[in-house]
């Protein structure tokens, strides 16, 4: 049998399947999805079987004249991927431009990455006669060395001989030259399963007392473990017996060695919520708008037709308690589901909610999960024990079988989309899976993302909407403050008077308000008041980011770090200095004008502890602040009974950024923000500060008005030719050389557009004409917005196209062509399809 494997090395050349034999003990066991150890070039290397066939193919490596390779062995007793998931890889490989085996290896724990692992034992030339003695006498420290290697009679890893005798690498080495050591390699994971060594009972409790008795008078510990198991015949871990009757393992394996009891490693899951209990919840009766949209789901889940629903439900509309009703139903038919949340809100509220309804037959997979914790979680969902899973983006890949339904709650957010390769968006992710499982996919939103939108008054995916709030509450009003007339009236404070009165009698009446400071922490940096001199990084073009706890300046992308200077570098005045983080700003404020109030603040700052985030928002529910207050964290899907008020200290300094979805991500964080005030029985109120009390984004969510937004935005997109109106593809090239890069560039550009034109793209115009008539266009090339990182400049070109027709083959063949340029110049290119960052 031959597998066809995509080796683990993401470099030219191997974007392919190679042929390796399988050796006949493995052939019952290699399957499509097989993670396998392989023979390639000097090294044995981790692969994925992606086919199976009885010959190898003509063109394969290693065919013709040459031996075929074989697997060397087989990494896991089951396989980790699906013959489903190992296809979805080929699809996120062809529409993302990615590796395969970048694509393969990012639907896996990152604890199953294995990696090679040298070995060596006593060879050929140590055992035969005399064999030893030709290469003349040994120094007492080598003698040792072997000797240790000759005691332990199999193959070391070469690792921890060297933990043992340091700087032996170079002795070792010629020693396998020699033949006087024998070497392998094998591939090992980076992490195991945790096993314990657990005590099980070998025969009846009756006959187990009976040996006790027969035992020699100085086996009394030993007796006393056997008459322990005997009345306590579930398995037990060893150090539990061991500390409970206070004997030692010593004890036990004498036992052992009898044959009266044995001992055997158990695995063991690390379960982050081992120590929880979930109070179980039962479904609640739904409402006419929750009904009607729950019975469309249970239809297309159990007709298991792939449908994709965009439900457009206000804040506080009950979403959640229609995802896990129609998960039910997914689950009585036998299938599985998976629930995607930004990471942000994957809080333990979120997950709470899931475990209290669906107990153990819930797996949860986020990024502050351990990798051990993060394997464990998966296993759970590759075994079968679980049927649910909720985690974050890469959850998208959770091997299960008989997949159901995917839900994506707050399907708006840019986290769904991967930055770093393979750059796949989570949606495209779910919508794959859902074509060829037949799941049916529901995107949750109160402000669902303009494609995803016009994608439903298309006709593409099915609308669903809940408009009203549960049991009639209303959305809370929402007054927008114009802060150009705050600062006329001569009010200089950072708080309106409105959001002051608002904040001072949510303190009297014990009520809670959430405040949000729209800012990506921008304002972290240290600036020169006297000529507005900034730091900036030297090796990139973007200002030092300001840590106070070392008081050093950080660049975020290349990690170079200075002290902060005593004087302006540029005009040596005195007066540069950090002038704070917004947020901190705001909290001395707060204090100065509500002595004695309780701030909880949560920002990049105070939320890199592990469980940091969840530490605040539940001190923030045990009603242990007055205020939570804190960037785009506090915006997402938290439900406080007790917050009344929510203000919004600056709603503009998004708008101005140079990124066409600048006006749609402040809608969309102002809707939702606003929706955490007044979610219970007490009635909310919102206070939105701006600069721009006119933009449209400002007032429509002011009017919680999704419609109205929705439409001047299509509008605009129109008009500037942006997505959903055309698709976009962000190529970026960088080097070191700035001339070399402009000349690369220019020469992509001109490439894809003969590409275009060769291959006909209809309607394809070179320069006439408005945007919106070309169904393919090639923007550029222009400077990055950060034009350096690293070292490297970096330009940028992209691809705009519209239509079905995916541009990436082309674009995939633009770059092929700059292969040996790139080999030779060490230049990079990046392709980011669907881009939501346009930096
Ligand atoms: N049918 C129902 N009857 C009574 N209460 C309900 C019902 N459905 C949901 N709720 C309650 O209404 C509140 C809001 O629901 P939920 O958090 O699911 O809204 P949501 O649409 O997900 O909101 P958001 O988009 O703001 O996160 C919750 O406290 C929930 O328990
Ligand atoms: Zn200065
Ligand atoms: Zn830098």
């Amino acid at each position: 049998m031959i597998a066809k494997v995509i080796v683990d090395v993401p470099v030219k050349g191997t974007n392919r399947p190679f042929d390796y034999e399988v050796p006949a003990r493995y052939v019952s066991w290699v399957e499509v999805g097989s993670r396998v150890a392989v023979p390639f070039g000097p090294r044995v290397v981790q692969g994925f079987v992606v086919d199976l066939a009885e010959e190898p193919s003509e063109d394969a490596a290693g065919s013709g004249s040459r031996k075929l390779k074989t697997v060397d062995h087989v990494l896991d007793v089951e396989p980790p991927l699906t013959p489903e998931l190992v296809e979805l890889a080929q699809w996120m490989s062809r529409t993302y431009l990615c590796h395969l085996s970048v694509a393969l290896a990012a639907m896996l724990p990152a604890a199953l990455k294995a990696k090679a692992e040298r070995r060596v034992g006593i060879g050929p030339e140590a055992l035969r006669d005399g064999g030893l003695a030709e290469y003349g006498l040994m120094t007492t420290e080598e003698t040792e060395l072997l000797e240790h290697i000759r005691r332990s009679k199999g193959m070391l890893p070469v690792e921890q001989l060297l933990e043992r005798f340091p700087g032996s690498e170079a002795l070792l080495r010629q020693w396998v030259r020699q033949g006087i050591l024998a070497e392998e390699q094998v591939l090992k994971d980076r992490m195991n399963v945790k096993k314990v060594l657990t005590v099980f009972a070998c025969l009846s409790p009756e006959e187990m007392l009976l040996r006790g008795q027969e035992l020699p008078a100085s086996a009394k510990r030993q007796r006393q473990v056997l008459e322990y198991v005997a009345d306590h015949p579930d398995p037990i871990r060893l150090t539990e017996l061991t500390s409970l009757l206070d004997v030692t393992a010593g004890t036990v394996k004498g036992l052992a060695d009898k044959g009266l009891v044995r001992l055997e490693e158990v695995e063991v899951g690390r379960d982050p919520y081992a120590d929880r209990s979930f109070k179980r919840t039962s479904p609640l009766p739904l409402t006419v708008e929750q009904s009607q949209v729950f019975s469309n789901i249970c239809r297309a889940v159990k007709s298991a037709t792939h449908t994709m629903f965009l439900l457009h439900g206000v804040t506080g509309s009950g979403k959640t308690e229609v995802y896990m009703q129609s998960i039910q139903t997914c689950l009585d038919e036998g299938k599985e589901a998976i629930v995607l949340v930004p990471e942000i809100s994957l809080t333990p509220q979120m997950v709470e909610r899931f475990k209290g309804r669906f107990g153990a037959d819930v797996a949860v997979l986020h990024s502050r999960l351990s990798n051990g914790e993060r394997y464990d979680e998966w296993r759970k969902i590759s075994a079968g024990r679980v049927r649910v899973v909720i985690g974050a983006r890469s959850a998208a890949f959770a091997p299960f079988k008989k997949l159901g339904l995917v839900i994506i709650d707050e399907e708006h957010e840019s986290s769904y989309k991967q930055e770093e390769s393979p750059k796949y968006h989570a949606r495209e992710v779910a919508a794959a899976r859902g074509r060829a499982s037949g799941a049916s996919v529901v995107l949750g939103s109160a402000t669902p993302s303009l494609e995803s939108w016009q994608a439903a008054v298309q006709g593409k995916y099915k609308l669903l909407v809940m408009a009203e709030r549960v049991e009639g509450r209303p959305l809370p009003p929402v007054r927008i403050v114009d802060m150009r007339q705050e600062l006329y009236g001569g009010n200089r404070s950072m708080f309106s008077k409105p959001l002051f009165e608002g904040i001072k009698s949510r303190l009297e009446k014990g009520e809670q308000s959430v405040l949000l400071l729209n800012r990506r922490g921008y304002s972290t940096f240290v600036m020169c008041r006297s000529c507005g001199y900034t730091a900036g990084c030297p090796h990139c073009d973007i200002s030092l980011t300001y840590h106070q706890t070392s008081s050093m300046m950080r660049c975020h992308y290349c990690g170079y770090t200075e002290r902060q200077p005593a004087v302006c570098p540029e005009c040596g005045s005195e007066h540069i200095r950090y002038f704070g983080t917004g947020t901190q700003r705001v909290e001395e404020e707060l204090a100065k004008l509500f002595p004695g109030i309780r701030v909880i603040r949560m920002d990049v700052d105070t939320t890199t502890e592990k469980g940091a985030h969840e530490k605040l928002l539940t001190q923030f529910r045990q009603k242990k602040g007055d205020v939570l207050l804190g960037t785009q964290m506090v915006a997402k899907g938290l439900d406080f009974p007790d917050v009344t008020l929510v203000g919004v200290i600056t709603a503009d300094t998004m708008l101005n950024l140079p990124d066409f979805r600048s006006s749609e991500r402040t809608f969309q964080l102002l809707t939702q923000v606003a929706g955490r005030a007044g979610r219970h029985h007490l009635p909310g109120e919102v206070f939105v500060q701006t600069y721009t009390p006119e933009h449209y984004s400002v007032t429509a969510a002011g009017g919680h008005d999704f419609h109205r937004f929705a439409e001047q935005e299509l509008e605009h997109r129109v008009r500037g030719g942006y997505p959903p109106f055309c698709r976009l593809i962000l190529i970026t090239l960088s080097h070191t050389e700035l001339a070399l890069l402009v000349k690369t560039s220019e020469a992509m550009v001109n490439r894809l557009k003969a590409l275009a034109r060769e291959e006909g793209i209809p309607g394809f115009i070179e320069e006439a004409g408005g945007a919106q008539k070309r169904a393919l266009d090639v923007l550029g090339p222009v400077a990055s917005p950060i034009p350096r990182i690293k070292d490297r400049y970096r330009f940028q070109c992209m691809v705009k196209y519209r239509g079905d027709q995916p541009a990436s083959d082309l674009v995939a063949q633009a770059v092929e062509a700059f292969d040996e340029v790139c080999r030779q110049t060490k230049l990079t290119i990046s392709v980011d399809v669907d881009p939501q960052v346009l930096m």
